[in-house]
Protein backbone atom coordinates (compact mmCIF):
# COMPACT_ATOMS: atom_id res chain seq x y z
CA UNK A 1 0.00 0.00 0.00
CA UNK A 2 1.26 3.46 -1.00
CA UNK A 3 0.44 5.57 1.36
CA UNK A 4 1.56 9.67 1.77
CA UNK A 5 0.98 11.02 5.13
CA UNK A 6 0.88 14.44 6.10
CA UNK A 7 1.88 16.43 9.34
CA UNK A 8 0.05 16.39 12.17
CA UNK A 9 -1.75 20.04 12.51
CA UNK A 10 -3.93 21.55 15.55
CA UNK A 11 -7.75 21.75 15.14
CA UNK A 12 -9.84 23.70 17.08
CA UNK A 13 -13.43 22.56 17.22
CA UNK A 14 -16.74 23.19 19.10
CA UNK A 15 -16.24 19.72 20.73
CA UNK A 16 -12.57 20.51 22.25
CA UNK A 17 -9.24 21.07 21.14
CA UNK A 18 -7.96 17.87 18.35
CA UNK A 19 -5.07 17.13 16.60
CA UNK A 20 -5.33 15.97 12.75
CA UNK A 21 -3.20 13.75 10.37
CA UNK A 22 -4.72 12.94 7.06
CA UNK A 23 -3.31 9.93 5.23
CA UNK A 24 -3.86 9.44 0.96
CA UNK A 25 -4.40 5.82 -0.68
CA UNK A 26 -5.25 5.36 -3.66
CA UNK A 27 -8.56 5.71 -3.83
CA UNK A 28 -8.75 8.45 -0.95
CA UNK A 29 -8.27 10.96 1.72
CA UNK A 30 -8.57 9.84 5.35
CA UNK A 31 -8.03 11.50 8.65
CA UNK A 32 -6.92 10.76 12.38
CA UNK A 33 -8.73 12.89 14.44
CA UNK A 34 -6.99 12.96 17.53
CA UNK A 35 -7.43 14.22 21.40
CA UNK A 36 -4.78 16.34 22.56
CA UNK A 37 -3.21 14.19 25.27
CA UNK A 38 -3.45 11.48 22.79
CA UNK A 39 0.06 10.02 23.00
CA UNK A 40 -0.15 9.72 26.81
CA UNK A 41 -3.21 7.06 26.33
CA UNK A 42 -2.31 3.09 27.09
CA UNK A 43 -5.59 2.23 25.48
CA UNK A 44 -7.48 5.54 23.79
CA UNK A 45 -11.21 5.37 23.16
CA UNK A 46 -11.15 5.04 18.88
CA UNK A 47 -14.49 5.36 16.93
CA UNK A 48 -13.46 4.22 12.88
CA UNK A 49 -16.53 6.37 10.92
CA UNK A 50 -17.32 5.88 8.14
CA UNK A 51 -18.13 8.53 5.76
CA UNK A 52 -21.80 9.96 4.83
CA UNK A 53 -21.89 12.86 3.36
CA UNK A 54 -25.38 13.25 3.29
CA UNK A 55 -25.55 12.26 6.92
CA UNK A 56 -22.40 13.58 8.81
CA UNK A 57 -22.59 17.39 6.89
CA UNK A 58 -26.33 17.53 5.58
CA UNK A 59 -27.83 16.06 8.51
CA UNK A 60 -30.04 13.33 6.81
CA UNK A 61 -32.32 11.23 9.01
CA UNK A 62 -32.21 8.40 7.09
CA UNK A 63 -29.43 6.51 8.94
CA UNK A 64 -27.86 7.24 12.29
CA UNK A 65 -24.84 8.36 11.14
CA UNK A 66 -24.48 12.19 12.52
CA UNK A 67 -25.49 11.62 15.88
CA UNK A 68 -23.07 9.00 16.40
CA UNK A 69 -19.81 10.88 14.55
CA UNK A 70 -21.21 14.10 16.84
CA UNK A 71 -21.29 11.47 19.84
CA UNK A 72 -17.51 10.01 19.26
CA UNK A 73 -16.22 13.24 18.59
CA UNK A 74 -17.66 14.73 22.22
CA UNK A 75 -16.78 11.59 24.01
CA UNK A 76 -13.41 11.40 22.29
CA UNK A 77 -12.31 15.66 23.56
CA UNK A 78 -13.75 14.54 26.99
CA UNK A 79 -12.44 11.00 27.62
CA UNK A 80 -9.56 10.78 25.20
CA UNK A 81 -8.30 8.85 21.66
CA UNK A 82 -8.89 9.05 18.10
CA UNK A 83 -12.03 9.59 15.50
CA UNK A 84 -10.51 8.03 11.94
CA UNK A 85 -12.93 9.62 9.53
CA UNK A 86 -12.80 6.45 7.01
CA UNK A 87 -13.75 7.96 3.34
CA UNK A 88 -15.60 5.51 2.19
CA UNK A 89 -18.57 6.83 1.01
CA UNK A 90 -21.55 4.48 1.06
CA UNK A 91 -20.07 1.27 2.65
CA UNK A 92 -17.47 2.40 -0.41
CA UNK A 93 -20.06 2.15 -3.18
CA UNK A 94 -19.26 6.17 -3.77
CA UNK A 95 -21.58 9.06 -3.30
CA UNK A 96 -23.40 8.60 -6.57
CA UNK A 97 -24.42 4.96 -6.01
CA UNK A 98 -25.49 5.57 -2.65
CA UNK A 99 -27.70 8.34 -4.13
CA UNK A 100 -28.97 5.37 -7.07
CA UNK A 101 -29.12 3.05 -4.01
CA UNK A 102 -31.79 5.67 -2.03
CA UNK A 103 -33.65 5.76 -5.26
CA UNK A 104 -34.23 2.27 -4.91
CA UNK A 105 -35.13 2.27 -1.00
CA UNK A 106 -37.63 5.36 -1.88
CA UNK A 107 -39.04 2.02 -4.22
CA UNK A 108 -39.30 -0.07 -1.23
CA UNK A 109 -36.09 -1.62 -1.10
CA UNK A 110 -34.21 -2.04 1.70
CA UNK A 111 -30.37 -0.65 2.27
CA UNK A 112 -29.06 -4.53 1.04
CA UNK A 113 -31.16 -5.13 -1.30
CA UNK A 114 -30.72 -1.71 -3.15
CA UNK A 115 -27.48 -2.37 -2.72
CA UNK A 116 -27.31 -5.59 -4.57
CA UNK A 117 -29.20 -4.64 -7.14
CA UNK A 118 -26.64 -2.23 -8.19
CA UNK A 119 -24.42 -4.96 -8.43
CA UNK A 120 -22.34 -4.04 -5.39
CA UNK A 121 -22.10 -6.28 -2.23
CA UNK A 122 -24.19 -5.41 0.95
CA UNK A 123 -20.97 -3.95 2.77
CA UNK A 124 -17.84 -2.88 0.36
CA UNK A 125 -15.86 -1.19 2.83
CA UNK A 126 -11.65 -2.38 3.19
CA UNK A 127 -10.39 -1.47 6.38
CA UNK A 128 -7.10 -1.59 5.32
CA UNK A 129 -5.92 1.81 6.20
CA UNK A 130 -7.39 1.59 9.68
CA UNK A 131 -4.62 -1.14 10.47
CA UNK A 132 -2.14 1.47 8.91
CA UNK A 133 -3.18 4.36 10.93
CA UNK A 134 -2.73 2.18 13.94
CA UNK A 135 0.65 0.98 13.31
CA UNK A 136 1.67 5.08 12.08
CA UNK A 137 0.05 6.05 15.66
CA UNK A 138 1.37 3.28 18.03
CA UNK A 139 -2.11 1.70 19.08
CA UNK A 140 -1.75 -1.86 20.34
CA UNK A 141 -4.68 -1.28 22.90
CA UNK A 142 -8.20 0.39 22.58
CA UNK A 143 -11.95 0.67 23.61
CA UNK A 144 -13.36 0.71 20.24
CA UNK A 145 -17.15 2.72 20.06
CA UNK A 146 -19.15 1.04 17.31
CA UNK A 147 -21.95 -1.50 17.31
CA UNK A 148 -20.43 -3.46 13.94
CA UNK A 149 -19.70 -6.74 14.85
CA UNK A 150 -17.17 -6.35 11.28
CA UNK A 151 -14.98 -3.40 12.68
CA UNK A 152 -14.51 -5.34 15.74
CA UNK A 153 -13.61 -8.85 14.06
CA UNK A 154 -11.04 -6.40 11.59
CA UNK A 155 -9.43 -4.95 14.66
CA UNK A 156 -8.82 -8.13 16.21
CA UNK A 157 -7.28 -9.30 13.30
CA UNK A 158 -4.43 -6.81 13.79
CA UNK A 159 -3.76 -8.36 16.95
CA UNK A 160 -4.92 -4.99 18.15
CA UNK A 161 -6.42 -5.48 21.88
CA UNK A 162 -10.07 -4.32 22.45
CA UNK A 163 -10.02 -3.94 25.94
CA UNK A 164 -14.01 -2.68 25.89
CA UNK A 165 -16.67 -1.51 23.29
CA UNK A 166 -18.73 1.18 23.66
CA UNK A 167 -21.95 1.15 21.46
CA UNK A 168 -22.46 3.87 19.51
CA UNK A 169 -26.50 3.98 19.66
CA UNK A 170 -28.37 7.30 19.64
CA UNK A 171 -31.79 7.89 19.13
CA UNK A 172 -33.93 6.68 16.11
CA UNK A 173 -36.84 8.86 13.88
CA UNK A 174 -39.35 7.30 12.07
CA UNK A 175 -37.21 7.95 8.76
CA UNK A 176 -34.02 5.72 10.12
CA UNK A 177 -36.29 3.11 11.71
CA UNK A 178 -36.19 0.79 8.79
CA UNK A 179 -32.30 1.18 8.02
CA UNK A 180 -31.59 1.01 11.81
CA UNK A 181 -33.83 -2.98 11.62
CA UNK A 182 -32.02 -3.77 8.56
CA UNK A 183 -28.62 -3.07 10.51
CA UNK A 184 -29.80 -5.56 13.45
CA UNK A 185 -31.43 -7.64 11.67
CA UNK A 186 -29.69 -8.51 8.66
CA UNK A 187 -25.88 -7.19 9.06
CA UNK A 188 -25.67 -8.44 13.09
CA UNK A 189 -24.86 -4.42 14.44
CA UNK A 190 -25.36 -5.37 17.84
CA UNK A 191 -28.40 -2.47 18.40
N1 LIG B 1 -24.75 1.77 0.35
C1 LIG B 1 -25.34 2.40 1.35
N2 LIG B 1 -24.56 2.96 2.28
C2 LIG B 1 -25.16 3.57 3.30
C3 LIG B 1 -26.56 3.65 3.43
N3 LIG B 1 -26.84 4.33 4.55
C4 LIG B 1 -25.65 4.67 5.11
N4 LIG B 1 -24.65 4.21 4.36
C5 LIG B 1 -23.21 4.27 4.61
O1 LIG B 1 -22.93 3.38 5.65
C6 LIG B 1 -21.75 3.78 6.33
C7 LIG B 1 -22.02 3.68 7.82
O2 LIG B 1 -22.19 2.33 8.09
P1 LIG B 1 -23.22 1.75 9.10
O3 LIG B 1 -23.51 0.34 8.68
O4 LIG B 1 -24.39 2.70 9.28
O5 LIG B 1 -22.53 1.76 10.47
P2 LIG B 1 -21.10 1.25 10.81
O6 LIG B 1 -20.18 2.41 10.64
O7 LIG B 1 -20.77 0.05 10.02
O8 LIG B 1 -21.24 0.73 12.29
P3 LIG B 1 -21.08 1.54 13.63
O9 LIG B 1 -19.61 1.55 13.95
O10 LIG B 1 -21.83 0.77 14.64
O11 LIG B 1 -21.64 2.90 13.37
C8 LIG B 1 -21.42 5.17 5.82
O12 LIG B 1 -20.34 5.03 4.89
C9 LIG B 1 -22.69 5.58 5.08
O13 LIG B 1 -22.43 6.43 3.98
C10 LIG B 1 -27.35 3.04 2.43
O14 LIG B 1 -28.57 3.02 2.49
N5 LIG B 1 -26.69 2.43 1.42
ZN1 LIG C 1 -25.26 7.93 7.10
Amino acid sequence: MNIIQSNIANLPTKYGKFKIKAYKDANQEHLAIMSENFETLDAPYVRIHSECLTGDTLGSLKCDCQNQLDLSLKFIAEHGGLVIYHRQEGRNIGLLNKVNAYALQDQGRNTIQANLELGFGEDDRDYSIVGYIFNDLGVKKLKLITNNPKKIQYVESLGVEIVERIPAITKSNKYNEAYLFTKKEHMGHML
